[in-house]
């Protein structure tokens, strides 16, 4: 099912939490709506099925118009970070139920119900808990039940609130991988919300990325995050040191942690740095330092194994810090101006920052 959002706003009183949003999705999509707290992911999400009303714009499905049809209507699935299963039916009964409720008419029969309901619990791996209730199931198994049970109805699109946010980063990380196998085996039509750039630029096919009720940049994850289209969404997709040009300018400078080279001896055009502190994260080092020149503080990140290969250091030393590709944006048109690194910033620029 394909899904077009056209001209969508939406306001809670005089307060608009959906601007004039236009999204289109392709049919098999596995699209992540990526932004900060209120930016207006759920709000677009609840627009889609048809749990809200939209003030204006149009939405359609498959290019005919949903605008004004019905949850029910709508079929679509749903899963929510809190679960929600019933906790007075076993694990078999709440897969069951959305198929237990349909009328008469369309309800299959008691054989064919459990029969599809053995094969989505076998789909989410957890046959051997029919039996329990949801009270004997852990998160993670308590969330790839709810999506067993939003899967029964055979929706055509599937949606997803933080599904996994309410779990531990090891579980979630395990259910990101095993949802991106299910979608990729039933390709539906699938929308999730995250505030969490990783799980968007790891399980997501679009990345569309929100920020006060506006869609600031559609693309895969390699675009969003190699071409981002503004500060903003820049700044939303990984660690970032933001330099200002000057008290005067609009323009701000930003570099990924990742792309300043540390040195002990002066190597191409660097800045000599104070260390400040040292991070050891598993396999990432993370060094804080602060700019001799100008006293900004700053961040580089490099792997333990590089980090070993430079020891020791520690905090007061003084390192050459390279920066590899700093990107531009105008502060006030949030447009990006240009780019560092080997493909070279402007040079009133460059000589400022470097
Ligand atoms: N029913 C409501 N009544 C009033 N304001 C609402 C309602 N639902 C959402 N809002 C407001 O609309 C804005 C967008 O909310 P929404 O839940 O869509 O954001 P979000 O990006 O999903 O945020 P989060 O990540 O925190 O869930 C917020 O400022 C929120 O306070």
């Amino acid at each position: 099912m394909g899904i077009t959002i056209k001209d969508v706003s939406k306001a809670f009183g005089n307060f608009p939490a959906v601007k004039n949003v236009n999204l289109e999705i392709p049919t098999g999509d596995f699209v992540a709506l990526l932004g900060p707290s209120g930016s207006g992911k759920t709000t677009l999400l609840r627009l889609i099925a048809g749990l809200e009303g939209l003030d204006s714009g149009g939405i359609f499905f498959n290019d005919k118009e949903y605008t004004y049809k019905t949850i029910k209507e709508r079929n679509v699935g749903f899963v929510f970070q809190n679960y929600a299963l019933f906790k007075h039916m076993t694990i078999f009964e709440n897969v069951a139920f959305g198929l237990n409720v349909k009328p008469r008419k369309t309800r299959p029969s008691k054989n064919e119900i459990t029969e599809k309901v053995n094969e989505l619990l076998k789909l989410v791996q957890l046959e051997h808990l029919a039996t329990r209730y949801p009270s004997q199931l852990s998160g993670g198994q308590r969330q790839r039940i709810a999506l067993a049970r939003a899967l029964a109805v055979e929706p055509e699109v599937l949606l997803l609130d933080e599904p996994f946010g309410a779990l531990d980063a090891k579980v979630r990380q395990e259910l990101r991988h095993w949802l991106r196998e299910i979608h990729q085996r039933l390709n539906i039509t699938t929308i999730f919300v995250t505030h969490d750039q990783e799980e968007a630029l790891e399980m997501a096919d679009t990345v569309v990325v929100m920020n006060q009720g506006q869609i600031e940049q559609i693309g895969s994850p390699e675009e969003v995050y190699q071409k981002p289209a503004n500060a903003f969404v820049y700044s939303f997709l990984g660690r970032v040191n933001e330099f200002r040009d000057s008290k005067m300018s609009e323009a701000i400078s930003y570099i990924r942690p990742h792309e300043i080279v540390l040195r002990k001896f002066l190597q191409g055009n660097s800045i000599l740095s104070e260390v400040s502190h040292i991070h050891i994260i598993g396999s990432t080092v993370r060094i804080e330092l602060r700019r001799q020149d100008t006293g900004a503080l700053f961040e580089a990140e490099m792997s333990i194994d590089q980090y070993q290969s430079m020891t020791p250091v520690k905090r007061g030393d003084i390192l050459f810090a390279e920066f590899k590709n700093i990107i531009v944006f105008d502060h006030h048109k949030e447009n990006k101006l240009a780019h560092g690194g080997k493909i070279g910033i402007r040079n009133s620029l460059k000589s400022k920052l470097i």
